[in-house]
């Protein structure tokens, strides 16, 4: 299996559990690795044939933007069955961070994976 990656997307958003973080915009910090296979891509040379790397960025920063979710977990969740449906990857991996939200860690979040990870 080859993978398309997306790494250090940074986008702002309202996520937490308390009052105070439900007023405000936290920026998260998201790497995404996405089961694909590229030879098709690879041979034609053309956009149709790959998975895009920059139209998945976009819906991602889109469903993050509009998150009503408290916990990274549950918005981990929903991107990640957004990117299973709508782009048909067998696979994929997501860190979900929260830079700064832990005093004394640079970041704090989830590591998921998805689907079925072929040979
Ligand atoms: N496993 C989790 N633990 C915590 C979360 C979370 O989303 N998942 N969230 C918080 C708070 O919102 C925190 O980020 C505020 O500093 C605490 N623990």
């Amino acid at each position: 299996m080859d993978i398309v990656y997306i790494r250090d997307l940074r986008v702002e958003t309202t996520v937490g559990i308390f009052d105070w973080e439900r007023s405000i915009r936290q920026q998260v910090r998201i790497d995404l690795e996405m089961g694909t296979d590229i030879r098709a891509g690879a041979g034609s040379d053309r956009i149709q044939d790959v998975l895009d790397y920059k139209t998945v960025a976009k819906r991602v920063i889109a469903l993050v933007e509009g998150n009503q979710r408290e916990l990274v977990e549950a918005m981990a969740e929903d991107i990640a069955d957004m990117l299973l449906r709508e782009f048909s990857i067998p696979w994929l991996r997501l860190t979900l961070g929260k830079p700064g939200a832990v005093r004394g860690a640079r970041e704090v979040g989830v590591v998921i994976e998805r689907g079925e990870r072929t040979p």
